[in-house]
């Protein structure tokens, strides 16, 4: 009997490694299509081209380099099927506006791959960003709403507000002396978080004033252990090992759990509150500001049906995901714009100058109508977008349809590419806001003056905004998109008319979740500026 068990347990073992020998051994490097497609050969047997498509300091140029090489889809080497041997992880990386076009719009086929949505879900529930299929899209018809352009208008008020925050703690540091560094990058997450609170769940962290309220502190701790550290090889291990988070609890995990206690904790109380209210005197609903009362409100809606509508809990992560994606991503391209304006000297003056030609109680209206600080804005969201990049796994066999046909690896010329089922896609955000080939000669420069004059390839580039892909397209684009492009306008209108700024470090971009500013030999993601106040009486004269 042992000797039954015994052999029926080798035959299963030997089942499964010939299995595991045909999927990612056999078929990857012998039979998968992918494997025919053209791409860069790795230089050595255990490496990855990964750091090249993703590491901001250096992939525009190869971006540009493989595309005139190789064509615009091409093979890449990442190391998720196998960790071992990157080389079995063949992943496509297209820079075709039809090939991503289709992916972007088939969110059913092409997926966030699971092992990221396990990362996010960890930290801030199953909300918007990490949910998929029917889930996401209840959620999201529950949300958009919230999100149209009649209610964004209410916060043009909140964002107003809190850049006058700002803008009196810049100019309370600066007290008597002419200049001052500061690092900008840490009070514009302060700002954006704030503003996320208020706009969020009408909650006030007050984090511009001191950084000591708990619920702030908490996500300020979660988003550090899980996000702004990188992924360590401990959290991609428990990815695929979830158990290892109960038996041996290391900081990180007992980090998110504090976190989530005091996150949730508050969150559920302020929900009862606002449900409360919203039951005794239904009148209310219609003027309520924050997402969080739109999101009950548009929840009870009768246009949404019984099966449709999402839980108290959804609701809770629907606020963290507000968080995770819309306040670092706010502030870091606040933060780049400031840097480029630095950088840029007669750029900044003619900004100011711009800014200067309407009174600082202006509405946004008139603010929007601004065409050089619409141009700014637009540049710096093409040239450094906050999301470098993201990724999809399909999940069935798939036709990948290209407008620029590829040359194969055996010589076969194809204008579609067979994607099977498992294959990641690389989404290069930043590849297609930069690629020379579109934008012209010039594409890696800030010069918000292209805008005038577009080269005619860009109109057919992908994306939500302005044929850019920095907030993603398709029914997964970014959700908060138009709500961060007032909150950049109407900050940057207000710091432009009180501050001049200077840029004496050399700062380079580090690709850590999102696109950071870091200064040469500084472990922490900073970005010092210097800032002086402008006499706005006289058309912009620095004091
Ligand atoms: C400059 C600022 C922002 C940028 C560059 C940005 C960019 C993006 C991108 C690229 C995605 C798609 C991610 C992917 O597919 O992997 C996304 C999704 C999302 N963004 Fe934003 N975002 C910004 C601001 C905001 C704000 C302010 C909010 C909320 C108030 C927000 C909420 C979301 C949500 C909830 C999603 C997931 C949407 C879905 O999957 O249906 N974002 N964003």
């Amino acid at each position: 009997m042992i000797a039954l068990v015994f052999s029926v347990l080798i035959s299963l073992c030997l089942f499964y490694l010939g299995w595991c020998l045909w999927t990612i051994v056999i078929y990857h490097w012998l039979f998968s299509p992918i494997q025919q497609l053209p791409g860069p050969v790795l230089q050595r047997f255990f490496s990855t081209n990964l750091q090249f498509v993703m590491e901001p300091e250096m992939s525009p140029h190869y971006h540009d380099k493989w595309e005139s090489v190789y064509g615009k889809t091409f093979c890449i080497h990442g190391f998720g099927k196998a960790i071992i041997l990157p080389e079995l992880d063949p992943r496509i990386l297209t820079l075709d506006p039809k090939a991503m076009t289709h992916v972007l719009n088939e969110p059913i086929t092409y997926p966030k791959p699971w092992q990221s949505r396990r990362l996010i879900s960890e930290l801030i529930g199953n909300g918007l960003f990490s949910a998929e299929g029917a889930s996401h899209r209840r959620q999201r018809k529950v949300l958009n709403p919230a999100f149209s352009n009649h209610n964004l208008q209410s916060f043009g008020p909140l964002f107003t507000s809190q850049v006058f925050k700002l803008r009196d703690a810049w100019k309370a540091l600066l007290g008597k002396e002419r200049e001052v560094s500061i690092d900008v990058a840490h009070w514009f997450s302060r700002a954006t978080f704030d503003v996320i609170g208020i706009a969020g769940f009408d909650y006030h962290f007050n984090a511009l004033e001191a950084e000591s309220n708990p619920v702030y502190l908490a996500y300020r701790e979660m988003f550090q252990v899980g996000v702004d550290d990188g992924f360590t090889a401990r959290s991609i291990l428990e990815v695929y090992l979830p158990i290892l988070k109960k038996i041996w609890p290391d900081k990180r995990t007992n980090t998110i759990r504090r976190s989530h206690d005091i996150i949730y904790g508050v969150g559920r109380q302020l929900l009862e509150r606002r449900k409360k209210e919203l039951e005794e005197d239904r009148r209310t609903s219609l003027h309520t500001k924050d997402l969080l009362g739109l999101m009950i409100f548009s929840n009870l809606s009768p246009d949404i049906t019984e099966d449709q509508r999402i839980s108290d809990q959804d609701m809770l992560d629907e606020i963290n995901s507000f968080f995770f994606a819309g306040s670092d991503s706010t502030s870091l391209a606040l933060s780049w714009t400031l840097y480029l304006l630095a950088t840029t000297p007669e750029a900044q003056t003619r900004l100011r100058k711009e800014v200067l030609s309407l009174d600082a109680d202006a509405s946004f209206k008139a603010i929007d109508a601004l065409t050089f600080l619409d141009k700014c804005c637009r540049e710096e969201l093409r040239l450094i977008p906050p999301v470098h990049s993201s990724l999809r796994v399909a999940d069935r066999d798939d036709i990948l349809p290209l407008s620029t046909s590829i040359q194969l690896r055996n010589g076969e010329v194809v204008d579609q590419v067979h994607v099977p089922k498992g294959t990641c896609i690389h989404i290069p955000i930043e590849g297609f806001n930069l690629l020379s080939s579109v934008w012209g000669p010039d594409a890696h420069r800030f010069n918000p003056d292209r805008w005038d004059n577009l080269p005619s390839a860009v109109k057919d580039q992908p994306g939500l905004y302005s044929n850019l892909m920095t907030f993603s397209g398709g029914p997964r684009g970014c959700i908060g998109m138009r709500f961060s492009i007032m909150e950049m306008k109407i900050f940057l209108f207000q710091l432009v008319r009180s501050f001049e700024f200077v840029a004496k470090e050399k700062v380079v971009k580090r690709n850590v979740v999102l696109t950071r500013p870091f200064v040469l030999g500084k472990r922490r993601s900073q970005l010092p500026i210097i800032i002086r106040m402008v006499d706005s009486r006289d058309e912009g004269t620095t004091l």
